[in-house]
């Protein structure tokens, strides 16, 4: 497969998905990364994973790990009792255990020569628009640098108003933020059943779920009391807004050694199928998105080079209308008025008008800081 083209992964037979991934993020649930007993990482388990990692990367795949499990490590470090804990208690233990976090993963991937890169996020990292594409970037980056980003809510600083709340979701939205093609909750349970296994044992395994039904979503219950906080409500959340954004998700056993492994050789689990690709579906969403705030006006250059789908870069523009901020939506035209597509602009109005009409490599003497090399990415662009 060419460079720049996504397997449609969700359309794929169960066998073939996961080997034509491109971009695969897979959550680690604190009740699988830490012994409950002892309140320690399960190292030999979290070097299968590392082991796992290491493989898929080898054949090409990009690796993203959404991982819970600081406020699990950092109670016990900090002799917190057992039980509910108060959320300031929840922010200090978070900020103790992360650093055992980070330092685990940058173990067991460091024996494979994997970098580990910590990204600590809140919500408004992926639903604010600006911040979103300043996450996006780095993560982009980081992958591109060859390093596995490993992501973690900022629980220390998140206030129980104002945060994910579960790593499902948080999954979710990172995969939908890295334009990933799939998404893995490994969880202690094999998959979707039709009921809770844990009170109906005549309950059984769904192997794929092609649309969240009401049917569907009558089969989750509520999380069991213990150190995890999602259940299978959280999970079917994800799955709404992973395959919304074009990426498949699997609920996955994740255990036993080499759950990926385990995975790829036909074992158990539950694939909810993408609606679309990443790519268009984050196309509908700029289409979709909040009326446009301003107007790149472009020179025939430029217009022909986003029809062939290139950036628009700033020496391309002649002018900029209207009032936007970094991240707003702004329409496209060409000099004779037609409007020749929708994108995010990665410069303010006041910054555009300073910037047009120049190369690139003078945006840094320009307005004193580096920013971005285009004034619209053609991720970010969708045209006519
Ligand atoms: N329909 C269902 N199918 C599977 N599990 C379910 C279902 N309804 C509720 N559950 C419960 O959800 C749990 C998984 O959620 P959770 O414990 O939060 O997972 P994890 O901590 O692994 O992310 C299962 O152990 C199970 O008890
Ligand atoms: N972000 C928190 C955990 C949040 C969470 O969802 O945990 P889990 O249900 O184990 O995936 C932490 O690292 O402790």
């Amino acid at each position: 497969m060419s460079k720049g083209q996504r397997a449609d992964v969700g359309l794929m037979p169960v066998s073939n998905r996961l080997a034509s991934v491109r971009r695969l993020v897979i959550k680690i649930g604190s009740a699988l990364l830490v012994d409950e007993q002892t309140g320690h990482v399960r190292r030999q388990w979290l070097e299968s994973v590392a082991e796992d990692i290491a493989r898929v990367r080898a054949r090409g795949t990009e690796v993203v790990v959404v991982s819970s499990g600081s406020v699990a490590l950092g109670r016990r470090r900090l002799k917190l009792p057992a039980g509910v804990l108060r959320l300031e208690e929840k922010q200090a233990a978070a900020a103790v255990g992360q650093v055992g976090l980070a330092h685990a993963y940058q173990e067991v991937l460091g024996k494979h020569d994997i970098t580990a890169a910590q990204v600590l996020l809140t919500p408004g990292d992926t639903e604010n628009r600006r911040r979103y594409l300043n996450a996006r970037n780095t993560l982009d980056t980081l992958l591109k640098l060859g390093a596995v980003p490993v992501i973690n809510e900022n629980d220390t600083v998140a206030t129980q108003e104002l945060r994910y709340g579960d790593n499902d979701r948080l999954g979710a939205r990172v995969a939908m933020c890295a334009g990933a093609d799939a998404l893995i909750l490994f969880s202690d349970i094999d998959g979707l059943y039709t009921a809770d296994p844990k009170v109906d044992p005549s309950a059984r395994l769904i192997a794929e779920v092609p649309e969240l039904t009401p049917q569907i979503r009558a089969m989750a219950g509520e999380a069991q009391p213990g150190v995890g906080t999602g259940g299978m409500v959280t999970k079917l959340m994800a799955a709404q807004i992973a395959m919304g954004a074009g990426c498949a998700m699997a609920i996955a056993p994740g255990k036993h050694l080499n759950p990926l492994l385990h995975m790829e050789q036909g074992g158990p689990c539950t694939w909810f199928l993408a609606e679309t690709t990443p790519q268009s579906a984050r196309k509908q969403w700029i289409l979709g998105s909040m009326s446009p705030a301003g107007t790149l006006i472009v020179d025939d250059g430029a217009a022909r080079a986003l029809r062939s789908g290139r950036s628009l870069l700033p020496a391309g523009v002649v002018a900029v209308e209207g009032s936007f901020q970094r991240g707003d939506t702004v329409l496209v035209r060409d000099r004779s008025g037609a409007l020749l597509g929708k994108g995010l602009a990665a410069y303010g109005a006041d910054a555009a008008r300073t910037i047009i009409g120049h190369q690139s490599a003078e945006i840094e003497t320009l307005l004193g800081y580096r920013g971005r090399e285009e004034l619209i990415h053609r991720d970010d662009l969708v045209i006519d």
